[in-house]
């Protein structure tokens, strides 16, 4: 088994800051830091697919180290656990483990266990400490860091949550060997984000070294823990997305009207599966009103359709609804300021920039010429 020292990446929050750690097999030293939290008992949240292939041996492994973990609270896997009756039933289940105030609330699993224990910790008591032990490359690149946490309403995503941030993440790198290739590849997506953000050179270097990335080398180590650095300092200038945060939105104002068209059906599209729909649109859309080369949003679509991840409306299993359906999905994005639409578009690979006042036209246009393209 290789075991590496964890690299660390502060998140310096002040009385909020906190420590992500990256590394293959670091549960020990994870366990180690989760001890110095002080904690008397923790409610472990994870997902029935994570339950079964993991949940026993970290719980024991937190139990031999004299940390009391209470029977796990499990939802069922996927997005559709992103909801209120999921929410009303973790918090009920955490408070049924007699867990106080004082205690901690450990989110294992994906993305939908961060975001939905993450807000049960951030509402039951008050408000409990919690710690982010993300499983999937999706959540340990971009969604266990944060602090952003929440659930999903019929108007759209994400619509109702709270910025709760966690104590601890500990990412360890060797649990992605489980994930399923589609859920890998959803996931890259929001690697290549940081690049397309900016970092030019990043992106440069995913395009060569994604199969690496993919096949687990320590090239993944090193995606994931370039991604926490990325993602930790554009959060600690703007922890509550009042300015710039909002740039790690880009591809996501096309990508969370996707998710509720499709009414956050895994089996049709995953957030990732969006994330690289919208990542494709926000250059197509920065190319077509003059503000990024064509051949630059080629470049983007051509290395998402070369991992195998969708970059078009059609692409969309079962189809994206309509335009109208998106525009108005659209209109709920919490990005919109005094009934505009904001977007994060782009002056090229690694030149991403918040749109304030666009035209509803223009989108309108442009996503029709999409549908028909
Ligand atoms: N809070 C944020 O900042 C933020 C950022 C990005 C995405 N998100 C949210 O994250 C969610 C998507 O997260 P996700 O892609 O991790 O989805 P997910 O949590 O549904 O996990 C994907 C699938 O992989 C399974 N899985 C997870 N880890 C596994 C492992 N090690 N082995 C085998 N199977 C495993 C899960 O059971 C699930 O079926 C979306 O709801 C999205 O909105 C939040
Ligand atoms: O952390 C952020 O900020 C992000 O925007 C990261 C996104 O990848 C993530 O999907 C986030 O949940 C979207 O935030 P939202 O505020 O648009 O719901
Ligand atoms: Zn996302």
């Amino acid at each position: 088994m290789t075991t590496s020292k964890p690299l660390i990446v502060p998140v310096p929050l002040g009385a909020r800051a906190y420590d992500i750690l990256v590394g293959r097999n670091i549960l020990g030293e994870g366990v180690e830091q989760i001890k110095k939290l002080g904690v008397r008992k923790v409610a472990l949240v994870t997902d029935e697919n994570v339950h079964s292939l993991h949940a026993e041996r970290i719980i024991k492994t937190l139990a031999d180290n004299g940390v009391d973990v209470a029977a796990p609270v499990v939802v069922p896997a996927g997005e559709s656990s992103k909801s209120y009756a999921v929410l009303a039933k973790t918090c009920d289940d955490i408070l049924a483990t007699r867990v106080e105030r004082g205690d901690l609330v450990i989110a294992l699993g994906g993305g939908v266990v961060g975001d939905l224990a993450g807000f049960a910790a951030a509402i039951v008591r008050r408000g409990m400490r919690f710690v982010q032990m993300p499983t999937s490359l999706l959540a340990q690149v971009d969604s266990s860091v944060g602090g952003k946490t929440g659930i999903n309403s019929s108007h759209g995503k994400n619509l109702v949550g709270a910025f709760h941030q966690p104590s601890l993440v500990i990412a360890d790198t060797a649990i992605l060997d489980t994930l399923p290739e589609r859920e890998l590849r959803a996931g890259y997506a929001e690697v290549i984000k940081y690049g397309l953000i900016n970092s030019e050179r990043f992106f440069f270097w995913c395009e060569e070294n994604w199969q690496q990335i993919f096949a687990g080398g320590p090239e993944r180590d090193e995606a994931v823990a370039h991604s926490c650095r990325a993602k930790a300092e554009v959060v600690v200038r703007d922890e509550f997305e009042n300015g710039d945060r909002a740039l790690l939105n880009l591809g996501h104002t096309f990508g969370h009207a996707l998710e509720r068209i499709v009414k956050y059906d895994n089996a049709r599209l995953v957030h990732g599966e969006a994330v690289a729909i919208g990542l494709a649109q926000a250059f197509r859309f920065s190319a077509r009103l003059g503000l990024c080369a064509g051949q630059d949003a080629g470049r983007v679509e051509a290395h998402l359709k070369s991992v195998g991840l969708p970059t078009r409306l059609q692409d969309v299993p079962g189809g994206a609804g309509s335009v109208d359906a998106i525009l108005d999905a659209m209109t709920q994005d919490k990005k919109v300021k005094a009934g505009t639409l904001t977007f994060i578009l782009a002056k090229g690979i690694g030149k991403s920039f918040i749109a304030h006042d666009l035209n509803k036209a223009d989108v309108a246009a442009f996503l029709m010429d999409e549908w028909n393209s």
